[in-house]
């Protein structure tokens, strides 16, 4: 787990050995610390170097080690160790140097890095803090503020940042451990002291209080009811007001508060879901490790509005050359320019040029006949998106992948149309497409390995989180959305207001309740839907609407805010009221409350005063309950993956960890009940009544949300 070499005959190479990413766990702890003590106690060792295998000095700690009791050697007095040692200890850091692997790097003497080299500490992405000291000795080396900026984030910082803060003390081109090698050989003999950084005293800005108050907001104000950050700033204060070993105590005590906190749980979960996500498989064996992707060189986008323009960034802004398509003069122009602005904007922001050159922008689809692929991004109407697919499959070369950016369509009906529906799947990115990370791959049953392969990888060259889903009425992330909308509006009919049901939402971390997200994202759009779906539409008397329709309860409010032109910020009025169209600072609108009121009355509802808790039961144990109909169905593999899309396509709180997550935390047996009180309250309500797998797993003792899959391994996979 660390190699141990005397090299230059006086130098201690430590190299560890534990790929991929060299992270610090039990057997790596105890291997340093022997190397370390060999390294001190040989008369022949007048320096020591420690460096990473594979060009990676260090991932931190083992992040799954977390989640048992400590085994081996606590990492602290490892390095402590290491600081107080009477020889020279430098650091040769290629690769990363992240949490542990930084807090180790601080403890050497020196620390060279490649230029290449990636520096951080990211606990607090992972619910936690920097607790080996890491949280005490970055703001004793570079100062209060930009200690607390880099802890606060867990921003991973480049080699030349680290040069310009003084993290490190030199950055090369050349094989960093060579550089150490050379750089410990010349420290011999010069005095330490000053070379340990705990012994250093924190440079304290005179408004302390006002630099960590503001430090406070803003972290509460990006990050809701997250604790880590909080943490993380009074484990620097500690830095800054308390000795070195008084502030380790601290830095203690904080990790233990978050480590019991569950929501570091949720965080450390993400983590592997995300990784988990990638690693795709489909019924007939073929899965990401066993599947070619093709290289994907040239790509055409049909349609420039919204999402196709986002998708046009997307790929132009890593080196895919694109031909985008519109179908009239003006639109193309409009589009054409939008996408130069966007693309040119992002390369400044970048400092990068932008790569206009890869652009080509036509009316014809004659033009794409020699594209490696096709992204579809017209209006969501099926006769023209089969239109468009039946001309694709003429004009372009047999080979080219062909798919579509449906939300929600049927995937394999567009690849009925073409002579090709192993080629065809869908890629249905999230709105704005250049921002958003999320990526759902659809998979149809037709859809041949090798096209999801692309996708897959494609989806990670262009930097998105993708999952691979089934093919389904609004795939995974819309099919659970409107269960969960549905609960909304209907607790909008009994009593509660889109301020009321926003802010429970709100305090349960989302950033965003489900009504300011409606008005953000456009109210004609599931308006569209319900027309398309024939759930609304002209035949419906607007004066009663009814509030049943296709057999279930259906609440008509939303119908009744968009037949008055209100479609939300845009309009400068949905459920909230704007002070101009475009705006984004969403006031209670007493229209509002008096259509509301209206609506109750002429119906003869009467009020009720609804409770925080039954919104967000309402509302997120739906969501989940749809999730277990998913995974039942087959058209997701693992509730990991059903999560993945909700923390990066519906901006699930992450210290929740995903709906999934979520309800395994509050308990499968209480969720079941609570599911069965709500569905015997509204019996007209389908998607409240609890899941057989949902009833399966709580008949099978709540196992943990890493072991559902083994209960659904008999279901039917449409992936
Ligand atoms: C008391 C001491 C406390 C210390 C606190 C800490 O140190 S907390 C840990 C801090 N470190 C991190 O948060 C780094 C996490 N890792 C990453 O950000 C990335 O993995 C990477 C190091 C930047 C490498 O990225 P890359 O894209 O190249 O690879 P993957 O992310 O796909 O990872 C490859 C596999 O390695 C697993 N893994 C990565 N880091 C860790 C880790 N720290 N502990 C355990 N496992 C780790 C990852 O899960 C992948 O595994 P697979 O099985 O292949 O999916």
């Amino acid at each position: 787990m660390a190699r141990y070499e005397l090299v230059k005959r006086s130098v201690a190479l430590i190299t560890l050995t534990n790929p991929p990413v060299n992270a610090l766990s039990s057997p790596v702890r105890h291997a340093i610390a022997k190397s370390m003590e060999r390294a001190l106690s040989d008369p022949k060792v007048t320096a020591v170097v420690i460096c990473g295998e594979n060009g990676r000095f260090c991932g931190g700690a083992d992040i799954r080690e977390f989640a048992g009791p400590l085994r081996g050697p606590p990492l602290i007095p490892v390095l402590d160790a290491i600081e107080a040692g009477r020889k020279p200890v430098v650091a040769a850091i290629e690769g990363v140097a992240l949490g542990g692997g930084f807090e180790l790097a601080l403890v050497c003497h020196y620390r060279i890095a490649h230029s290449k080299a990636r520096l951080g500490l990211p606990e607090v992405t992972l619910g936690i803090l920097p607790a080996a000291g890491g949280s005490q000795r970055l703001p004793r080396l570079i100062g209060i503020p930009a200690a607390l900026e880099l802890i606060t984030t867990g921003r991973h910082i480049s080699a030349q940042e680290a040069l310009k803060l003084g993290i490190v003390d030199q950055v090369t081109d050349q094989n960093a451990c060579e550089m150490a090698v050379e750089f410990a050989l010349k420290s011999v003999g010069k005095p330490l002291s000053s070379r340990r950084v705990s012994m250093l005293t924190t440079p304290c800005p005179p408004d302390l209080d006002a630099l960590l108050e503001a430090a406070t907001m803003q972290v509460k104000k990006k990050a809701r009811g997250v604790m880590a950050p909080l943490a993380c700033i009074q484990a620097v204060r500690a830095a800054a007001t308390m000795p070195f070993s008084k502030g380790m105590k601290r830095e203690s005590e904080l990790m233990t508060t978050l480590f019991n906190s569950g929501q570091a749980q949720a965080f450390q979960y993400c983590f592997f879901a995300q990784r988990t996500a990638g690693k795709w498989t489909l019924p007939s064996g073929a899965q990401w490790n066993n599947s070619k992707p093709r290289e994907i060189r040239s790509a055409a986008v049909i349609g420039l509005g919204t999402m196709g323009r986002g998708i046009v960034v997307s790929l132009a802004r890593v080196g895919i050359s694109v031909i985008a398509v519109e179908s009239e003069k003006k639109l193309l122009e409009n589009g054409r320019q939008m996408v130069i602005g966007m693309l040119e904007r992002d390369a400044k922001r970048r400092g990068v040029s932008a790569s206009l050159n890869l652009l080509k922008f036509t009316l014809s689809l004659q033009d794409l006949k020699d594209v490696d692929l096709v992204i579809e991004a017209v209006f969501e109407d099926m006769a023209l998106k089969k239109r468009v697919f039946q001309e694709l499959s003429k004009v372009c070369r047999p080979t080219t992948l062909l798919c579509t950016n449906t939300s929600g369509l049927d995937v394999d009906a567009l690849a009925g149309v073409t002579n090709r529906p192993h080629l065809v799947a869908g890629m249905h990115f999230f709105s704005p497409a250049h921002v958003m990370k999320l990526l759902e791959v659809v998979c149809g049953p037709r859809s041949s390995s090798e096209t999801i392969a692309t996708a897959m990888s494609l989806g990670k060259k262009m930097g998105k989180v993708s999952v691979a889903v089934g093919n389904c009425p609004g795939f995974v992330g819309n099919r659970m959305l409107k269960p969960y909308l549905d609960q909304a509006t209907f607790l909008l009919e009994e009593g509660a207001t889109p301020e009321q049901i926003d802010k429970a939402l709100e305090d349960f971390g989302f950033a965003m309740g489900v009504f300011r997200m409606s008005d953000l994202a456009g109210l004609d759009v599931g308006w569209r839907v319900r027309k398309e779906s024939g759930l609304t539409g002209p035949d419906v008397d607007s004066k009663n609407p009814p509030r049943r329709r296709q057999g279930h309860r259906y609440c008509p409010i939303p119908d009744m805010v968009c037949e008055q032109g209100r479609f939300g910020q845009k309009t400068g009025r949905g459920w909230y009221m704007y002070d101009k169209p475009g705006d984004t600072n969403a006031k209670p609108d007493p229209l509002i409350q008096n259509l509301l009121e209206t609506y109750r009355s002429r119906y003869g509802i009467q009020p009720r005063n609804i409770s925080d808790q039954e919104i967000i039961e309402r509302c997120l144990f739906v969501l989940a309950n749809e999730g277990f109909r998913i995974l039942e169905d087959g058209m997701a593999a693992r509730p990991e993956d059903i999560d993945v899309i909700y923390l990066f396509g519906y901006a699930f709180p992450r210290h929740r960890g995903g709906p999934m997550f979520y309800v395994s935390m509050v308990g499968l047996e209480r969720v079941l009940e609570r599911l069965e009180h709500y569905h015997q309250a509204h019996p007209d309500v389908p998607h409240l009544e609890p899941s057989a797998l949902l009833k399966k797993l709580v008949a099978c003792g709540s196992p943990p949300v890493q072991k559902w899959r083994e209960y659904i391994k008999t279901m039917h996979s449409h992936l």
